[in-house]
């Protein structure tokens, strides 16, 4: 049995994660956004049209003594910002860290949507939610979570995001010096095949916590902290001048003094948000205002507790016990 790190790095204003992984032999290295929010493990290609690729490095299965089509399956994916991207799928070999996967789906990308081509740092995604929303036809693949749990010591994964340093995901153990105080653990629905749980209540700032069930996602592949309406109008209710600025679709305020920290109930624990960190980024070059990390959840049907909510902690991602767990750091 085995278990795996791997070091994640932040772009810029901390907007996705970017890990490296090597696909094929002799070994291809890209970097991919790991997305707990989505089940596929897909990347820029060979196959892409030139005029889509901008910067990212590509997967050549031609390229590599390993790979092999998967006759007659294809896939396509649509993320929550409208972006997209689809193509065909070979098998091969996945390491990340010092993990191999020999027979990994990978799929390859004929066409991606500008958000991607636009990102020359991210070469493609790796799914890591539940094999069940994977997007290849005819016959859905596994994602590579899925394909390694069974080699692991115990079978989850670890986020220790971090803002605007370098953070690492680990797979088949927990690192007691990755976090301090007690884990809290709370059950995981995966019927929609989501990491998904139902917080108790919140805060604002030192008040005691509201009950309030808020349900959502662990979702290390959306950036912000996505809350129902009435809570987020609460929480802006008490930063002075927070105003929702439509042109920039979502809550502004000015960038000083510091927001209140954030406060939501994981079981019968806790997990801060500090206001510094609701503080997303100044939209203006003189840095006055600055756009919220928190915004509203509406359209979604359900929260998402993205990477503002996730840098916050260390966070155990257990699929042997179908739950998620929570911790300071
Ligand atoms: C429900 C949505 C959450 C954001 N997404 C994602 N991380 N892949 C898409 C699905
Ligand atoms: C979950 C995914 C949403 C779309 N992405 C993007 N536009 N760069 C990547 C992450």
């Amino acid at each position: 049995r085995q278990t795996g790190t791997v070091e994640t790095d932040a772009e810029k204003h901390d907007v996705e994660y970017l890990t490296p992984i090597s696909i094929g032999t002799p070994p291809q290295d890209l970097i991919v956004d790991f997305d707990t929010g989505s089940s596929d493990l897909w990347v820029f290609s060979t196959e892409m049209a030139a005029k889509d690729i901008k910067g990212q490095a590509v997967y050549d299965p031609n390229n590599s003594s390993t790979s092999e089509k998967l006759q007659g399956s294809t896939w396509q994916i649509t993320y929550g910002d409208g972006s997209s991207s689809s193509g065909d799928v070979y098998l091969d070999t996945v390491t990340i860290g010092n993990l191999t996967v020999p027979n990994q789906a990978v799929e390859a990308a004929k066409k991606v949507s500008d958000e991607f081509t636009d990102d020359p740092n991210n070469d493609g995604l790796l799914g890591l939610g539940f094999s069940s929303i994977n997007t290849v036809q005819p016959t859905p693949q596994n994602t590579f979570f899925d394909n390694v749990k069974k080699n692991l010591d115990t079978p989850l994964f670890t986020t220790d995001l971090k803002h605007g340093a370098p953070g690492s995901y680990n797979f088949g153990y927990i690192d007691p010096a990755a976090y301090i105080g007690n884990i809290s653990w709370t059950p995981v629905d995966n019927s929609q095949g989501f990491w998904g749980f139902t917080s108790p209540g919140y805060a604002v700032g030192t008040e005691t916590l509201r009950n309030h069930s808020i349900s959502g996602i662990a979702d290390t592949g959306t950036t912000l902290l996505l809350l129902p309406k009435s809570i987020v109008k609460a929480y802006y209710s008490e930063v002075q001048g927070a105003q929702y600025d439509s042109s920039q679709g979502g809550y502004v305020f000015p960038c000083s003094p510091t927001p209140p920290d954030f406060v939501f109930g994981v079981n019968n624990g806790i997990v801060t948000v500090p206001g510094d960190m609701v503080l997303y980024a100044p939209i203006d070059s003189a840095n006055q205002n600055c756009f919220g990390g928190i915004q509203s959840d509406t359209g979604i049907g359900f929260s998402i507790f993205g990477d503002v909510a996730l840098k916050t902690s260390f966070v155990v991602f257990d699929a042997g016990g179908l739950q998620l767990g929570w911790a300071a750091k």
